[in-house]
């Protein structure tokens, strides 16, 4: 049972090349979830909407620019002990400009759908990237422990709109 007294408000957007069935992920290189391949986001800066938020963590992390974002989820993470929950909403983007590089934060490399490094990866990323695949909505609460590496509750539903 988590009990937070705030949410951090954070991105994750995903860039998929749906005709080659590939995801771009980066390495992070440094701060929350240093040494795993994720998505690109953060932070959502004052004065921004949550979407330019996606937007513009892509463009500083990977120097891609997303033309067009789908919603697809919006994960709460929670971790033992821990007042603060993580609020992240994730996007999709099949439609980009530019070509990805490496950057302070993030190093990008391409995966084929079909060997995603989840060893490498969030736990809890196995779980929902199928709903990704799919096209599918979901809503997911992760309830971590305190080595922020071992999920002890979980609930991953789909839903209709975000
Ligand atoms: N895939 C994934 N991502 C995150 S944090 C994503 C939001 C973020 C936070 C800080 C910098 C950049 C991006 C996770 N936390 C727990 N499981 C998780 N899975």
């Amino acid at each position: 049972m988590s009990s937070i007294t705030s949410k951090k408000l954070l991105t994750l957007i995903l860039v998929l090349n749906e005709n080659e069935q590939k995801i771009l992920l980066g390495m992070k290189k440094r701060g929350f979830g240093v040494g795993l391949y994720n998505g690109f986001g953060g932070k959502v800066e004052p004065g921004e909407t949550i979407e330019e938020g996606a937007r513009r963590e892509l463009l500083e992390e990977s120097e891609l620019e997303a033309v067009e974002m789908e919603k697809i989820g919006n994960n709460l993470f929670t971790f033992e002990n821990d007042p603060v929950g993580l609020d992240v909403h994730i996007y999709t983007t099949t439609r980009y400009l530019g070509e990805p590089h490496e950057t302070e934060e993030m190093n990008p490399q391409w995966f084929s759908y079909a060997d995603i490094p989840f060893h490498q990866m969030w736990p809890d990323d196995r779980l929902w990237f199928p709903y990704v695949f799919n096209k599918t909505k979901f809503t997911g609460h992760f309830h971590f422990a305190q080595d922020q590496k071992t999920i002890i509750s979980q609930e991953l539903i789909a839903v209709q709109h975000l």
